[in-house]
Order: structure tokens, then C-alpha cells, then sequence
């Protein structure tokens, strides 16, 4: 289906002039709409609510802010009696009618699930084509019999268009052109936890971040006070796809890393492989929650406290009492929302010491206040009791003792360790202090595992959790942790699993993400890779993940994959991205990490303009050289690979790494190598 042109000036087409006056119709509502909000004073009854009518306007005039590359709508439904124009967001004229409604309302669905075999009520549906802002075509498909026959099913030309595109600059969002196996999981109620298994380019990130935008339009009220979290895996992917939900009106959700959110400590250092397993092993969060709960101490003496200027004896066996009844709150299986915290525990112990010497002082006939209570409870002898039995603890403090004392850490881990597993653990030489020891990513999460038993952690009302195959146990903990009474979705795809705790299947991560029943969707139509590349790609299945089905890709470009062996590297890598730097979209150079520099040396000695990718959020330039543990995720028009044995054998799970590696490029893939192509790529 090849969408209609605008026509020549002098034949102007009816339809095309009617919706182009819909437009600007519509643009028009749209400025009345953020005149109004400006219009809304925030004055409110107290300081308080002038704040938050001031953040919800201020809200509001971003979502409704116009862009002008981005028209107000995209798509048209016409029913048997009703036509919508289908858009970002819902607009309304002054008598407060639909001109467009937003992609996320209940009669937008059709929009994307109505096919020839089940019309939903459609007779046509509309697509249009913009360029610059301006309406130049539109596409319509029949659905339903009418005057007109109904068409064929087949790939839109809008979606070949938007697919094709090159890519420059940040991820953009997909709403004109989401597919019905898409669809269903954006719209997925809020409740339900989903796991996406997608092969390469099937559109997980996409469909995890309009998810996002759908729940937040859906459940506004409940979300804004529990608000939505995305974990990416690391900062330029979290850049690649920042502005998705902002274009989409969302500007209030929350994007980290697990970095970010376990930023207790500074990172100054980096685990052995070993080391890093161990520590990401969810048998450390039985070790921590013993090493803490251990320092307990059993009272061995009865206490004196004062109430409003008496003293009152407390007996040793009723301190044991209340000491014990807290502990087994905060450890025995109860539900985590009942679960007393460590932190609250001591609160309650001290406050369980004031109340028993109110309840003596009434017995004596006295009726003490709360205020002298609480005075009581924070007073020196209680504290000093609570200090003795139930100290203060620092999570921080607790892991560097646990890593610098052996007799500690045997202690805790007894039983759950073994004695070189304690030995792979342990700091060689014993910091200075805790600020200044060399904590690594894996002790980051140690830490945050520690803070959550001293406190409970706020959740979020929904997670969006993409790459979610590298996760450690001990980083799913950290996650579950911010997800509360919420909902998960989970993305991720095995086969391109590259870390070392990486499980065959989705158990492990979703028993750690805590929601083990969560359904698991499969997609496996690519987007993004040419069928010609992604064939090539999935030579490698069959030995990484032999139950995974292959993706099937949605266009086929022939020559889009060039296989060239050389003899030096230097001459022909310079040539191929001379070659690409002409073309259209963006370029990525990827090699093995160590190759990094000496493949910039290559391409700057030849005078192309070019950045290498690094891991702080730097956007990627034209043409960038990446090293491949940071590719994943991202996407380029053009993919240089760089000798893949070299970046097979960089890493133990580095044929893994390689597919990630062979599924970026959107046009075309050049793969340059000096020695043998790895054998199963290496087949006729
Ligand atoms: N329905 C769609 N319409 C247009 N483009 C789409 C659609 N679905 C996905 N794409 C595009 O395909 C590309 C791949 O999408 P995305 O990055 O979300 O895939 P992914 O499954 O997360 O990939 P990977 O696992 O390889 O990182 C993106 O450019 C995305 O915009």
C-alpha cells in the first residue's frame, strides 16, 4: 500500500485540504488549551496547595506544549456513524468536544487492533504522513464492506517508512505505528505483571515505555502519588531513550540505573569476575540480614529509667521479652509490609521502655503525658540500654566490617559460605575508613540490601525494567525492593544475556524481581534488522539459547550485509567508514573494549570526525566507535563490526555479546576481520 501524495497545487485533493483544516483546527484548540492553563492562578488556600497547584500547572503546560515537528495527530478511526482523529494527546475545542483524542483512551484501541478479519466496529482506518509538520499524504485501509472492497492485509507503508527512517540523535516514540502484538502489552492492566521475551529490534524498550505513558494516563491519580520507575543499564542507554515518555506528555517519571539507586556509597573499584558472582549471589542477602540481626544482644541486667522525675526498675526478663517479640517482628516470615524494620524496631524498643514505666507510674496512681512519655523514651538511660542490645547501625559500616573482619563475617555467613567463598570476599588490605574503601558496583547493592532492613524502602506503583536479563539476584532485590504493592514490566531477551549470573530462563529473575508468577509474552518480530543481517544473527541461537525461536525480521534490504576479510585493518576499516560518513543516519564502529582506542587512532589518522561512546551519558555522534559491552540496547543506521573473534573472546559469554553485537545495524553491517569468522558464522 503506497500512501497518497500531497497532489499538485492546481488539483487540490478534497480529502487532504479537509483534514489539513482539521489540523489546524486542531492547533488551534491546542494553543486555546495552554492559554487556559496559563490563565490558572496558583493561588491557592495556603502555601502548601500553591505549591501543588502551581507543580500540577506547570505539569500541565509541559504536556501541553507543542512542538512543531510534532503534528497534533496521526491516525483516523471512521466507524458507521463516528470518525476520531487520533493523537499524542487529547485535544478539545472551547465547548469542550473531542477534536482529538489521545492514543491511550479506550476508543483509540480499534486504532491498533482492527484488522480486515475483525473490523471492531471500523470501516476505515487513516493514517497520515507528515513532513516538517505539514500533512502531505495519508493512507487508507478498508475494514469493513461498504462502497469501497476491503483490502488485503499487509504491512502499512507508514510502518516501512517509520522502520526505515534514519536514525539519528535519541529513541523517538512509536504511537503512530504501534502493532496489535504491541499493543496488547501496553495495554495490559495495571495490576498484571508482564515479562517481554523479545528477540532483538521487536520494540521491547519501545513497548515498556509507552506502557509507561498508557499506565500513567489510565491510573493518573494512583500513579502520581506512587509514581513510575524505568531501569536501564546504564547511562547512554538511559540517554538514548529519555526524551520517549517527555514526547509522550510523561515528563514525571523517574529513569536510573541500578547504579543510581544503590548510590550509597562511592564506586571506586571493580570486582574480579569471581568476586562480582559471589557478591551479586542471592545467599549474601541471608548473610547480611544475619550479620545485622545478630548484633541483638540479650539484656543481662535489669534497667532504671525515669518518668517525670521518678525512677522506675525494669527486670531483666521482661527487657528479654520485649527485646525478643521485636526481633522475631522483624525477622519471622511476616509479610515486608508488616515486617518491623530494624531502625523502627529500636524506636519501638525504646518507646516499649517508656510505656511499661507510664503503666507502673498510673498503677502508683500518677497519670503521666505523652510529651513525658516520649521525654522518657528519649532519655540517656534508655538510650543506653537500646545501645547495648540493639545498636545503632550504618548499612555502609555493617558491609565494610563484614569485608574487613573475618571472624564477623564467618559468623554471619556460617553455614551459607564456605570458608573460600568468606576468603573471595574479604578486602586483601583493610581501608581507612569506610568513606575511603574501595567499594565496588556489587557492594553498592550489599549496602542498599542493608538500608532496606534498617528502613523500609518507598515503592514505586510500577517498574519498567529493560535489559533485565544481566541482572544480578542481589540487583533484582534492590529493584523489588522500590516496587512495593506495584507492577512490573519486565523486558529482556535471553540470548542476549551477557552477564555472568545470566539463568536459561526467566525464573531466577523474576523470583528476585519478587513476582515469580509473572506471564511471559514472547515477540519476536524485528523491527529494526534487516532479514538479510538478522539471518546472520541468528546462526548463533542454536549454541546461545537453544529454545529461544528465532526472530523473524519485518523487511528485507539485499546487501544490506557485507562480509569483507582483510589482511591489515587500518586501510579498509578508514575506507568503509569514509564510505558510511557519506550516508545518510548515524554510523557505529563497534570492536572489543580493549580495541577501543586503537580503532579511534585508526579512523582519526585518517581525518574522519568521530567519538568514542562512553559510559556517562554523552550522546553518540555521527559516527562513533563502541565498545561492545555498550551496545546493547542502542541502534545505528550503519553498524561497522570490528573483528568479532575479538569480541567473542573477551568475555566468557562473549558469543553472546557478539549477537548483541550483529543485531544494531537498522540499513546495513560491515564485518571486518583479520583472522576466521567464528564457525558457526563462518557456514556457507
Ligand atoms: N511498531 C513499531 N513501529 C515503528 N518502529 C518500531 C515499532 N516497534 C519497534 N520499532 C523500532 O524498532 C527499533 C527497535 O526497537 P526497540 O529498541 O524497542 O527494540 P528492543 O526489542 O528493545 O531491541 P533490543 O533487544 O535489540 O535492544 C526502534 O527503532 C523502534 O523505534
Amino acid at each position: 500500500m503506497s500512501p497518497t501524495p500531497a497532489p499538485a497545487e492546481t488539483t487540490p485533493d478534497p480529502v487532504l485540504a479537509a483534514e489539513r483544516a482539521h489540523l489546524a483546527r486542531a492547533a488551534d484548540c491546542l494553543t486555546q488549551m495552554r492559554t487556559a492553563a496559563v490563565a490558572v492562578t496558583d493561588a491557592g488556600v495556603d502555601a502548601w496547595a500553591s505549591e501543588r497547584l502551581g507543580a500540577a500547572r506547570a505539569e500541565r503546560l509541559r504536556s501541553l506544549a507543542t512542538d512543531p515537528g510534532v503534528p497534533p495527530f496521526f491516525g483516523r478511526t471512521d466507524g458507521a456513524a463516528e470518525t476520531f482523529h487520533i493523537g499524542r494527546r487529547h485535544v478539545r475545542d472551547a465547548a469542550g468536544d473531542p477534536v482529538v483524542i489521545d492514543w491511550r483512551a479506550p476508543m483509540s484501541r480499534p486504532f491498533y487492533q482492527a484488522s480486515a478479519a475483525e473490523p471492531q466496529g471500523l470501516v476505515r482506518r487513516r493514517r497520515f504522513g507528515f513532513s516538517a509538520g505539514e500533512l502531505t499524504g495519508y493512507e487508507d485501509e478498508v475494514l469493513a464492506a461498504g462502497d469501497e472492497p476491503v483490502g488485503e492485509e499487509h504491512d502499512s507503508a507508514f510502518l516501512r517508512q517509520e522502520i526505515e527512517r534514519p536514525r539519528s540523535g535519541p529513541m523517538r516514540d512509536i504511537v503512530a505505528t504501534i502493532q496489535p502484538d504491541q499493543d496488547d502489552i501496553v495495554r495490559a492492566p495495571l495490576t498484571e505483571s508482564i515479562c517481554v521475551q523479545g528477540a532483538p529490534g521487536t520494540g521491547k524498550t519501545a513497548v515498556g515505555l509507552h506502557r509507561a505513558a498508557y499506565l500513567l494516563y489510565t491510573h493518573g491519580e494512583q500513579l502520581a502519588r506512587t509514581g513510575v520507575l524505568v531501569v536501564g543499564p546504564n547511562r547512554a542507554f538511559l540517554r538514548y531513550i529519555e526524551q520517549v515518555l517527555p514526547a509522550l506528555g510523561e515528563v514525571e517519571v523517574d529513569q536510573a540505573t541500578v547504579a543510581d539507586l544503590t548510590a550509597r556509597v562511592t564506586v571506586r573499584a571493580e570486582d574480579a569476575p569471581d568476586v562480582a558472582v559471589l557478591k551479586g549471589d542471592p545467599r549474601l542477602a541471608e548473610v547480611l540480614r544475619r550479620a545485622l540481626w545478630g548484633g541483638v544482644r540479650k539484656p543481662a541486667e535489669s534497667v532504671q529509667v525515669t518518668l517525670s522525675g521518678r525512677k522506675y526498675r525494669i527486670g531483666e526478663d521482661r527487657l528479654k521479652r520485649f527485646v525478643d517479640d521485636l526481633r522475631r517482628a522483624g525477622t519471622s516470615g511476616a509479610d515486608e509490609q508488616q515486617l518491623v524494620h530494624y531502625a523502627a524496631g529500636r524506636e519501638r524498643l525504646a518507646m516499649g521502655l517508656a510505656e511499661y514505666a507510664r503503666r507502673l507510674k498510673e498503677a502508683g496512681g500518677g497519670s503521666p503525658t505523652d510529651a513525658e512519655t516520649r521525654r522518657c523514651a528519649r532519655s540517656a538511660e534508655v538510650r543506653a540500654f537500646c545501645d547495648s542490645v540493639w545498636p545503632a547501625v550504618d548499612a555502609a559500616g555493617l558491609v565494610h566490617d563484614l569485608l574487613t573482619d573475618p571472624e564477623r563475617l564467618a559468623r554471619a555467613a556460617r553455614g551459607v559460605l564456605t570458608d573460600e567463598e568468606q576468603a573471595l570476599l574479604r578486602w586483601p588490605k583493610a581501608p581507612r575508613s569506610v568513606r575511603s574503601a574501595p567499594w565496588t558496583a556489587a557492594d553498592a547493592v550489599l549496602v542498599d540490601e542493608v538500608a532496606g532492613l534498617l528502613e523500609r524502602t518507598p515503592g514505586y506503583g510500577h517498574v519498567v525494567v529493560d535489559e533485565a536479563q544481566d541482572l544480578s539476584p542481589m540487583q533484582c532485590r534492590a529493584i523489588a525492593r522500590r516496587l512495593g504493592a506495584g507492577s512490573l514490566t519486565v523486558l529482556g531477551d535471553l540470548a542476549q544475556a551477557t552477564s555472568p549470573w545470566s539463568a536459561p530462563d526467566w525464573a531466577q529473575t523474576l523470583a528476585g524481581l519478587g513476582r515469580p508468577a509473572t506471564t511471559i509474552r514472547p515477540l519476536t518480530r524485528g523491527y529494526r534488522v534487516p532479514g538479510e543481517v538478522l539471518d546472520f544473527a541468528n546462526r548463533l541461537l542454536p549454541r546461545i539459547a537453544p529454545g529461544l525461536p528465532a526472530a523473524t525480521a519485518a523487511r528485507s534490504e539485499p546487501g544490506a550485509l557485507r562480509l569483507q576479510p582483510v589482511a591489515t585493518l587500518a586501510g579498509p576499516l578508514a575506507g568503509v567508514v569514509t564510505e558510511l560518513a557519506g550516508a545518510e543516519g548515524s554510523t557505529g564502529v563497534v570492536c572489543a573494549d580493549a580495541d577501543v582506542a586503537e580503532v579511534v587512532g585508526m579512523l582519526a589518522a585518517a581525518g574522519l570526525e568521530l567519538a568514542a561512546l562512553a559510559d556517562d551519558g554523552s550522546a553518540p555522534t555521527r559516527v562513533s566507535v563502541v565498545p561492545a559491552t555498550l551496545v546493547k540496547g542502542l541502534e545505528f543506521d550503519h553498524v561497522v563490526v570490528v573483528e568479532p573473534a575479538a569480541i567473542v573472546a573477551a568475555e566468557p559469554r562473549g558469543l553472546h555479546r557478539l549477537y548483541v553485537v550483529l543485531t544494531r545495524a537498522v540499513s546495513s553491517m560491515v564485518v571486518l576481520h583479520r583472522g576466521d569468522l567464528p564457525d558457526l558464522l563462518a557456514q556457507a
